[in-house]
C-alpha cells in the first residue's frame, strides 16, 4: 500500500538501510519532546488560576483537573514561582531532546544520502556496458547531479515528518484529555484539510516528472558546451548554441514555475484553513461552557501543535514534488531492465591457445533497423602472434575489440579461447590478461605517472621502461614535472599524439598476455611509430597483440591478416602472403579464411 503512496518508496527504504534501526528511536524522542511541551503549557492551568484568583477545580476534568492540583498546599507566590521554575525545566528538557532528535536525524540523513550516491555509483560501475551506448548521459549526470541530492532531501523530509507526526500525536493527546469535545472538532477539521491537501499534492506529480525531463535535456546540453567547445567555436554556432541552450534552460524555468507555484499555494491554504479551524473551536468551546483556564490551554496546544501538523501536511506535498527525482534514482537503481555484467567463472591464467570466433553475429542494441554489424564471423587470432584487423571504416573493426573485451556479447555464435567459450571464463581474471590502447580510452585527470600506473602497480623504473617502449619517455622527460606532470581534463594539456603513446605506455606497463592496438597511434609522427612497431615486434612469440589500423606500415610486424568488410569476415591470410598488396587491395582482398600451416 505505502509502494502505492509513497513515490519511490524502494528507494528511501533502502537508502535508510541499517538506520532504519534509528527510526523508532526518532519517534520516541520526538514523543517525548512533545510530552514534556504538552505538560509545560498544561501547567499553564494552574499559573492562569492563580493569576485570575480561582483555584477551584472543581469544574474541571480529567487532565485539567490533575493541572490544577500541581503544588496544591503552596502558598500562592511560591506556587506560581515554583510551576514557572517547572514549565522552565520542561522548556528546556524538551529542546535538549529536541537538539538530540535533530542531530539524530541529520546523521540519518547524512547516512542515507551517502547510501544513495554510494548506490549510484556502484550501479554506474557494476552495470552492462551496453547500457552506456544506449543512455543519454545527459540524463545520467542530471540523475547523479541532481535528482539524487532531491531524493536525499526526501529523506530529511520523511525524517522531519515522522518528528512532527510523533510531536502532533502527542499534542492531540493532550487536546483529548483537555477537551475530547474539542478535539473532535478540530481532528475532523483537520481530516478535511488534509483531504484537501492530499487532492492538490497529487497533481504535482506530473510537473514534477517534466522539470526532471527537462533537467536532463538542460544537463546533456551543458555537456555539450563543455564538450563541443572547440566544434562550436570552429563552425562559428555560438549565437545557435546559445539559443538551443536558453531554450532548454527556459524549459526548465516554465516547468519548475508551474510545480513551485502549485507547491507555492499549499503554505497559505493550509494556513488559512487551520486559522478558521482553530477559530472554529475557540468559538465553539466558548459556547459550549468551556472554562478560560482551559480554553487559554487549548489555544495554547492548538498553537504549538499547528506547525507540526502544517511542517507533516506540507511533507506530503514536497515528496509529491519530488516523486519524478525518486523515480529517476530508482529507474538507474533498478537492475532488473539493465544489460547484465558478463559472468563466467572458469579460472583463466594466461593465453596458452588460439582464440576464434566461430560465427559470431552480432548487432548493436537498439540498432535493429541498421545493417547488421557481424554476420557469422570466422576467424582465429593466434596466440603468442601478431594479428591485424582491418577494413574500411564501419566495417566491425572496434566491435571485435568491445566482444573480446566483453563490453558486448554476440547474438549468436562464440568466441573461443583455447576451446573454451568466452563466456565462461572469469571476467576480471580475462581483462587482467588485456590491454587496451585505443584512440578513445580517454586519460585519466592526474599526473603522468598516475596515467601510466592506472590499474597496476609499477615502479618508476618500470613506468619509465614502458614511456621508453612507448616512444613517451623523451617528450616526458622535457615537461618540467617530467612524470609529475598534470595531464588535465582528457589529457587536455598533451597533444594527441602525446596522449596516444601515455596511453601506450599505460598498456605496456602490465605487460599483458594480449594488448590490442585500435588505432593506438594514428597521431604520432612516422618516425615514433616505426620505433614503436619495433617494440611491437619485439613481443612476438611470447604475447598476442591485435593491431587495427587504416595505415599499412602499423600493420607490417603482424603475422596474420584479417579482412572485415560488408559484415563478414573477407579473408584471414598470414600477411607474408599478401605483402605486396597496398591498404585498399587489402580491403577487397577476399579469399576466406585460409589457417596457417
Ligand atoms: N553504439 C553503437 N550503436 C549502434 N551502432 C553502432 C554502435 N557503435 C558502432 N555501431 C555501428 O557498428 C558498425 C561497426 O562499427 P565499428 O566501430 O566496429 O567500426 P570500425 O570498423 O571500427 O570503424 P572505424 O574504422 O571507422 O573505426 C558501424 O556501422 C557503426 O555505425
Amino acid at each position: 500500500m505505502l509502494r502505492f503512496l509513497l513515490p519511490g518508496f524502494h528507494v528511501l527504504h533502502n537508502a535508510l538501510g541499517r538506520q532504519l534501526r534509528l527510526l523508532p528511536i526518532v519517534v520516541v524522542l520526538g514523543l517525548v519532546s512533545a510530552a514534556l511541551e504538552g505538560a509545560g503549557i498544561g501547567l499553564i492551568i494552574p499559573m492562569l488560576g492563580i493569576i485570575a484568583g480561582s483555584q477551584d477545580a472543581g469544574g474541571l476534568h480529567g487532565i485539567s483537573a490533575f493541572f490544577q492540583q500541581v503544588g496544591a498546599g503552596l502558598d500562592d507566590g511560591q506556587r506560581l514561582l515554583a510551576i514557572a521554575a517547572g514549565v522552565l525545566a520542561l522548556i528546556v528538557l524538551k529542546n535538549v531532546l529536541a537538539f538530540a532528535n535533530t542531530l539524530l536525524t541529520m546523521f540519518i540523513y547524512g547516512k542515507a544520502s551517502h547510501a544513495i550516491r554510494s548506490a549510484l555509483s556502484d550501479q554506474l560501475l557494476r552495470i552492462g556496458y551496453p547500457f552506456f551506448l544506449q543512455q543519454n548521459p545527459g540524463r545520467l549526470l542530471n540523475i547523479i547531479s541532481n535528482e539524487s541530492w532531491r531524493a536525499s532531501d526526501a529523506i530529511q523530509t520523511v525524517l522531519a515528518a515522522l518528528v512532527n507526526g510523533s510531536a502532533a500525536v502527542i499534542l492531540l493527546a493532550f487536546l483529548l484529555l483537555l477537551s475530547w469535545q474539542m478535539t473532535l472538532f478540530v481532528a475532523l477539521g483537520l481530516v478535511l484539510v488534509q483531504l484537501a491537501h492530499a487532492v492538490l499534492s497529487a497533481t504535482l506529480r506530473g510537473p514534477s516528472r517534466d522539470v526532471t525531463s527537462f533537467n536532463s535535456e538542460l544537463a546533456a546540453r551543458m555537456l555539450h558546451l563543455v564538450h563541443a567547445g572547440r566544434l562550436i567555436r570552429v563552425f562559428g554556432q555560438e549565437e545557435r548554441e546559445k539559443a538551443v541552450f536558453d531554450s532548454a534552460s527556459d524549459a526548465v524555468r516554465r516547468a519548475g514555475f508551474v510545480l513551485q507555484s502549485r507547491q507555492g499555494s499549499l503554505p497559505p491554504l493550509t494556513e488559512v484553513l487551520h486559522s478558521a479551524l482553530f477559530l472554529g473551536a475557540v468559538v465553539s468551546a466558548w459556547s459550549v461552557g468551556v472554562s478560560f483556564p482551559v480554553i487559554v490551554a487549548f489555544v495554547v496546544l492548538l498553537y504549538r501543535l499547528q506547525p507540526h501538523v502544517r511542517a507533516l501536511q506540507m511533507s506530503w506535498g514536497q515528496i509529491q514534488g519530488w516523486s519524478g527525482s525518486l523515480e529517476e534514482v530508482r529507474w538507474l537503481l533498478d537492475p532488473s531492465d539493465k544489460p547484465k555484467p558478463p559472468t563466467g567463472h572458469e579460472p583463466f591464467a594466461g593465453l596458452r591457445e588460439d582464440m576464434e570466433f566461430d560465427h559470431v553475429t552480432f548487432r548493436y542494441p537498439g540498432s535493429e533497423a541498421r545493417p547488421i554489424v557481424l554476420s557469422s564471423a570466422t576467424f582465429a587470432i593466434r596466440s603468442g602472434r601478431s594479428t591485424a584487423i582491418i577494413g574500411r571504416s564501419g566495417a566491425g573493426k572496434t566491435t571485435i575489440v568491445n566482444l573480446l573485451c566483453r563490453f558486448v556479447e554476440p547474438d549468436e555464435g562464440h568466441i573461443l579461447v583455447g576451446g573454451m567459450p568466452l563466456d565462461q571464463i572469469d571476467p576480471a581474471q580475462w581483462r587482467r590478461q588485456i590491454a587496451v590502447a585505443s584512440q578513445d580510452l580517454e586519460l585519466v585527470d592526474g599526473s603522468i605517472f598516475e596515467n601510466i600506473t592506472y590499474g597496476q602497480n609499477a615502479t618508476i623504473a618500470e613506468v619509465e621502461q614502458a614511456a621508453k617502449l612507448a616512444e613517451a619517455h623523451s617528450f616526458v622527460e622535457k615537461l618540467p614535472q617530467g612524470y609529475a606532470t598534470i595531464v588535465g581534463y582528457r589529457g587536455a594539456s598533451l597533444s594527441a599524439g602525446q596522449r596516444q603513446r601515455i596511453a601506450l605506455a599505460r598498456a605496456l606497463v602490465r605487460d599483458p598476455e594480449i594488448l590490442i592496438l585500435d588505432e593506438a597511434t594514428n597521431a604520432v609522427d612516422g618516425l615514433s611509430e616505426a620505433a614503436i612497431v619495433e617494440t611491437l615486434r619485439l613481443r612476438a612469440g611470447r604475447r598476442t597483440t591485435i593491431v587495427i589500423s587504416h595505415h599499412r606500415s602499423t600493420i607490417s610486424f603482424c603475422d596474420d591478416v584479417v579482412v572485415l568488410g560488408s559484415g563478414r569476415v573477407k579473408s584471414q591470410t598470414p600477411l607474408a602472403d599478401v605483402a605486396s598488396l597496398s591498404m585498399d587491395q587489402l580491403y577487397e582482398y577476399e579469399t576466406g579464411v585460409k589457417r596457417h600451416g
